[in-house]
């Protein structure tokens, strides 16, 4: 009863983020390319037989009912058949609100995992579908595939980008997604592209027209990474990611940065770390 599970609950990239239109609700029709990074938080499982959903480790400035991975879990509670509770622990290293999907990556590795734990047997669309709820960004995690995603990030096709090595910065500034899909300068009507139609060089986050506009912080990070190679602002931002042809590359371009500038340097990979670990916890449940 007491063992621990640890999983990891990686990051998300938009190698490309395109706003087609608005739909009559107000929310955005989205068409976006993603990749998962190797870094991610850890998260820790301890099955308890008390019924009570714990957060043993709680994040500053994150109210316990708000935190996603309080969410996830509660959100299983009503469907197990046993009296199993869970004990989390987190391990936090993903900067939060940079547009590289933490929180919505955290209530999915919580799906997953209790999936497995509390034997739910949910099939991963079920668990999609669920964590839509909690966030656009969650079926991704769920899924953990690289993918073309389209709607509001929830229909995907598997896609297979090249895995290179990101740097990753993060402007020290504070963006919510919603200020950026209100604004009166976001572009609304890039074309539709379709799935065979994925080459990142020609694409753009048209998200950042309006970031680059009103933090010109944001547009002077941006401005230096592009001296030295691709760089392209994440989800609604403000992270930006710099793509690398080596991990030296990424750290001799890290080692540029100010100083007052978070970063790291990480590869992209294709399939989610959440599953490839998952398999281990499989075989360890027996
Ligand atoms: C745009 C993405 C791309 O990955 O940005 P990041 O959050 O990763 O930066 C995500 O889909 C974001 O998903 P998520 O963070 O769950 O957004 P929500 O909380 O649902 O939305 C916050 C607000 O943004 C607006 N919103 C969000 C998504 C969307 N497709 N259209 C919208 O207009 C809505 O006003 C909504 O109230
Ligand atoms: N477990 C969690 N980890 C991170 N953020 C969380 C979590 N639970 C709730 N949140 C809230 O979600 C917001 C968005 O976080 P995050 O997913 O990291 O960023 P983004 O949506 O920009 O990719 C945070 O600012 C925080 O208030």
């Amino acid at each position: 009863m007491n063992t621990t599970y640890t999983l990891p609950s990686p990051a998300k990239l938009n190698l490309f983020l395109h706003v087609n239109g608005r739909r009559p609700d107000g929310y955005h029709e989205l068409q976006t390319l993603f990749q998962f990074l190797d870094y991610s938080d850890t998260i820790s499982l301890t099955l308890t037989d008390d019924n009570k959903i714990t957060l043993a480790t709680p994040i500053d400035g994150v109210a316990e009912a708000d935190n996603l991975i309080v969410r996830a879990a509660k959100m299983l509670e009503p469907l197990k058949s046993n009296n199993l509770g869970i004990n989390i622990a987190i391990n936090k290293v993903l900067p939060m609100g940079g547009g590289l999907g933490g929180g919505s990556s955290n209530a999915a590795t919580i799906l997953l995992a209790l999936n497995e734990l509390w034997q739910l047997k949910l099939p991963l669309e079920k668990l999609a579908e669920l964590g839509l709820s909690l966030g656009a960004d969650v079926p991704i995690f769920v899924r953990g595939f690289a993918a073309f995603a389209e709607g509001v990030g929830e229909q995907l096709v598997p896609a297979e980008p090249a895995e290179c090595w990101y740097l990753v910065s993060k402007p020290e500034v504070h963006i919510s997604t919603q200020e950026v899909f209100q604004s009166d300068d976001l572009p609304r009507n890039t074309k539709k592209i379709s799935a065979f139609e994925l080459n990142t060089d020609h694409r753009q986050n048209d998200c950042e027209v309006v970031v680059t506009k009103h933090y010109p912080e944001v547009a002077k990070l941006l401005a230096t990474l592009l001296e030295y190679a691709p760089s392209r602002m994440t989800g609604t931002g403000a992270c930006i990611f710099t793509a690398c042809t080596s991990e030296q590359e990424a750290c001799d371009i890290q080692a540029q940065l100010p100083n007052n500038i978070e970063s790291f340097v990480a590869k992209g990979v294709n399939q989610s770390p959440t599953h490839s670990a998952l398999e281990t916890l499989r075989k360890n449940l027996g």
